[in-house]
């Protein structure tokens, strides 16, 4: 297990008396993790983000950042952390250099090799000198997580970084945070609606649903925790059913696809009795949800269907 780098810790915070934007939100993050935050508009992601990087106070709760409290102890808390939240601003009439130089003459203590090499990490040294203006959102977002990687962070925080972008942007900005974490060694924190990019890329998960925190863990223990549900497919699926129903220990789940819960027997046996019943099959595996489906059942909404007689 990594250190603890980031602890969130029972936060609340009500705006204007009524709105319960987070209710008890608890939570830690292990260095090397890239830990997404998922919730459906208006869960309270943005809010807790804001917290946890003290741009809002909260009701009540701790943050804690490399074992410093962001009250307490703001800058040394937030001295090894970059962020990203709502879209960068930059000046379009400049290039993306002189745009990290201004940044980096804000903060102090950021020298002109480090610009570099931040433009370099996120691919945009061969555009450096374009204006901003004729960036893509794509190029912008990279650009705005440069400018968070200027301080050498150990955390980066990034609020939907994909928000708005084409699938091409996705995937740049999706395969440059696989490169901070891997390469440059970077914790990641990233919210996110967009569940099949945050399967692809965490490797744990919380969720968070009208303020309060519903679940989080490790992505692969969330997906199938006892790995006790089956799939099964052959060309004749009415005896593959038939079957099924007449054994002990297996409780069927649904038809279509054929899904199945095993109880005391070992997958091996049920299958060597189903075959030796006279089934013919042609695959059977453990069932695995996407995060989608796991998602929508933890938050209580209907994941949409295509109409079953349109082709698709
Ligand atoms: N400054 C504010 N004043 C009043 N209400 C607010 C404020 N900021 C957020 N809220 C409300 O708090 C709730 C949580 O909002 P928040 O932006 O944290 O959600 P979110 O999960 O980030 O949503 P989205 O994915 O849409 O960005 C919402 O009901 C929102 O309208």
């Amino acid at each position: 297990m990594g250190d603890v780098i980031l602890r969130v810790e029972n936060l609340y915070k009500t705006f204007q008396k009524k709105i319960k934007a987070v209710q008890g939100v608890t939570f830690e993050v292990e260095e090397g993790d890239v830990f997404g935050f998922l919730g459906p508009n208006g869960a309270g992601k943005t809010t807790t983000i804001r917290m946890i990087l003290g741009l809002i106070r909260p009701d009540s709760g701790e943050v804690y950042i490399d074992n410093y409290s962001i009250r307490k102890e703001r800058f040394a808390a937030l001295k090894k952390v970059g962020a990203l939240v709502e879209g960068p601003a930059f000046y379009g009439y400049l290039s993306a250099r002189d745009n990290l130089k201004i940044f980096a003459e804000y903060s102090g203590d950021i020298s002109i090799s480090r610009i570099d090499e931040v433009l370099e990490i996120v691919g945009l040294t061969k555009r450096a000198k374009d204006k901003v203006n004729g960036y893509s959102l794509g190029m912008r977002q990279r650009l705005g997580i440069a400018q968070a990687l200027l301080n050498n962070p150990r955390l980066l925080i990034l609020d939907e970084p994909t928000n708005g972008l084409d699938p091409y942007g996705v995937q740049e900005v999706r395969n440059l945070i696989k490169r901070l974490s891997c390469d440059e060694k970077i914790t990641i924190f990233i919210s996110s609606h967009i569940l099949s990019e945050i399967e692809q890329i965490c490797n744990k998960v919380a969720i968070i649903n009208q303020g309060k925190l519903i679940v989080s863990g490790k992505v692969s223990e969330l997906l199938n925790p006892e790995q006790r549900i089956y799939e099964i497919t052959g060309p004749d699926l009415s005896n593959l059913k038939g079957l099924l129903k007449r054994m002990k220990n297996v409780v069927l789940i649904s038809e279509e696809p054929l899904r199945f819960k095993i109880n005391t027997v070992k997958p091996e046996d049920l299958l060597t009795s189903l075959v030796s019943s006279g089934a013919k099959v042609r695959a059977f595996y453990p069932y695995k949800p996407s995060l989608e489906e796991f998602f929508f059942n933890v938050t209580g909404g209907e994941k949409g269907e295509v109409c079953k007689d349109r082709a698709v």
